[in-house]
């Protein structure tokens, strides 16, 4: 999809706010805290119905608001046609419940929504994936999953509600509940996280395979290639004797039965894609414990390189990049080499920046810079920074 125009309605810190998009750039540039972020997430919240920011979409609505509406107009390139797509959010006492919209026709199932705006995010975050914490680093793979197969968010989704769920019988939390009850609740909710846990595992595992081979070319050409990279998920799982005849979903069913003892007593679920990790090698060693600093950039920088190019691969078309105030976080000669490397794969690209000199890319034609300034998009926003 051609991204044109946005919207917004009592979102985040704006009441109001339009603007029309770049053919091919458009950078949002302000000092910080003006909101250039917030019209990222909600860029981000039409493609995948989240927030990368909160697990709550409460606080996407603007404060003292009940209703916040994010609304994108583009062109569907496949089909030929203009398309709108819309979230609307309305925060109620318990939950901020949200309503999917495309082309004026309400969209119940999420998976039918998704992927009708395809967007890949790449944070300052991002940068210190490897050296974070595990969490970081599953949410990072799951990002790239959800650009890359709508049933991901879904089953994230399901997962994790099946897991709050089976947490709190663990912990007794569920008033009421009979012994021989608890283990009929935990039967079930160990069906469940095997199946969707399971189709979680083996898209991770299938989505670093693919990425493998361009994720090491990127990095050479970053870096050099003088230093050998390898890339592997990492799951308590795998190692189990004798399960490798065994498919996934029974593998991590035997394995939820045989830790639930284990469980109970820790109050907690500890086996599953929730405890996964993925693991980057430097000459065989730890590159979240090892590379420098420019290293850990450059591999992250490299995987989202391979990401955009599997995506447009598979899609025949370059979905659009969210490129949250890199730029800040590097050097003049890294941010060239980022944007040169990045850009040549994007199609679509939206940019936040507080120095728009830093960018680079001449105004007009394809690139359009937007002022944003305390809850306002400037209009008139297409001359240079
Ligand atoms: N629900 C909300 N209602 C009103 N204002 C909000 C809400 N949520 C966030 N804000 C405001 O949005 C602003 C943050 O916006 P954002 O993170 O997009 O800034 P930014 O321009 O990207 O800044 P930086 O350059 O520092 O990254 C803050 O002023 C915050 O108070």
């Amino acid at each position: 999809m051609l991204l044109q125009h946005l919207s917004l309605r009592e979102f985040r810190n704006f009441a109001a706010g339009d603007l029309d998009f770049g053919a091919r750039f458009t950078v949002l540039h302000g000092p910080n805290g003006v909101g250039k972020t917030n019209i990222l997430e909600a860029l981000y919240l039409v493609a995948t119905l989240r927030s990368f920011r909160s697990a709550d979409l409460g606080p996407l609505v603007r404060h003292g608001a009940a209703e916040a509406r994010v609304e994108v107009s583009g062109h569907d390139r496949q089909l030929g046609l203009g398309t709108r797509l819309a979230v609307h959010l309305t925060r109620t006492a318990r939950q901020t419940r949200r309503l999917a919209v495309a082309d004026g026709k309400t969209v119940r199932s999420g998976p039918d929504f998704y992927g009708r705006l395809r967007a890949i995010l790449f944070t300052p975050e991002d940068l210190g994936v490897l050296r974070g914490s595990p969490t970081g680093r599953r949410q990072f793979l799951d990002r790239a999953l959800f650009a890359r197969d709508r049933a991901h968010i879904a089953d994230i989704a399901d997962y994790d509600k099946l897991l709050r769920s089976r947490n709190r019988v663990l912990r007794g939390e569920d008033a009421g509940i009979a012994r021989g009850q608890q283990d009929t609740l935990l039967d079930a909710y160990d069906a469940g996280l095997a199946a969707a846990g399971a189709r979680i595992w083996v898209r991770r595992e299938r989505l670093l395979a693919d990425l493998r081979g361009a994720f090491a070319e990127a990095f050479a050409q970053i870096h050099g290639r003088h230093l050998g990279v390898t890339l592997e998920y990492v799951t308590r799982l795998a190692g189990e004797p004798g399960a490798e005849s065994a498919d996934p979903q029974t593998r991590l069913a035997e394995a939820l039965r045989g830790a639930r003892r284990h469980d109970l007593m820790r109050g907690t679920t500890t086996v599953g894609p929730h405890r996964d990790d993925f693991d980057v090698r430097l000459d065989g060693q730890d590159a979240g414990a090892f590379a420098s600093q420019g290293q850990a950039r450059a591999l992250i920088l490299a995987f989202k390189i391979a990401e955009l190019q599997d995506a447009r691969a598979r899609a025949g078309e370059a979905p659009v990049l969210l490129l949250d105030d890199v730029s800040s976080e590097l050097d003049p000669q890294r941010s060239a080499q980022l944007f040169e490397a990045l850009l040549r794969e994007a199609g679509q690209c939206v940019l936040t920046t507080t120095a728009p000199h830093f960018i680079g890319l001449p105004a007009g034609g394809d690139c359009r810079y937007i002022e944003v300034d305390k809850g306002h998009i400037k209009l008139g926003g297409d001359s240079g920074p």
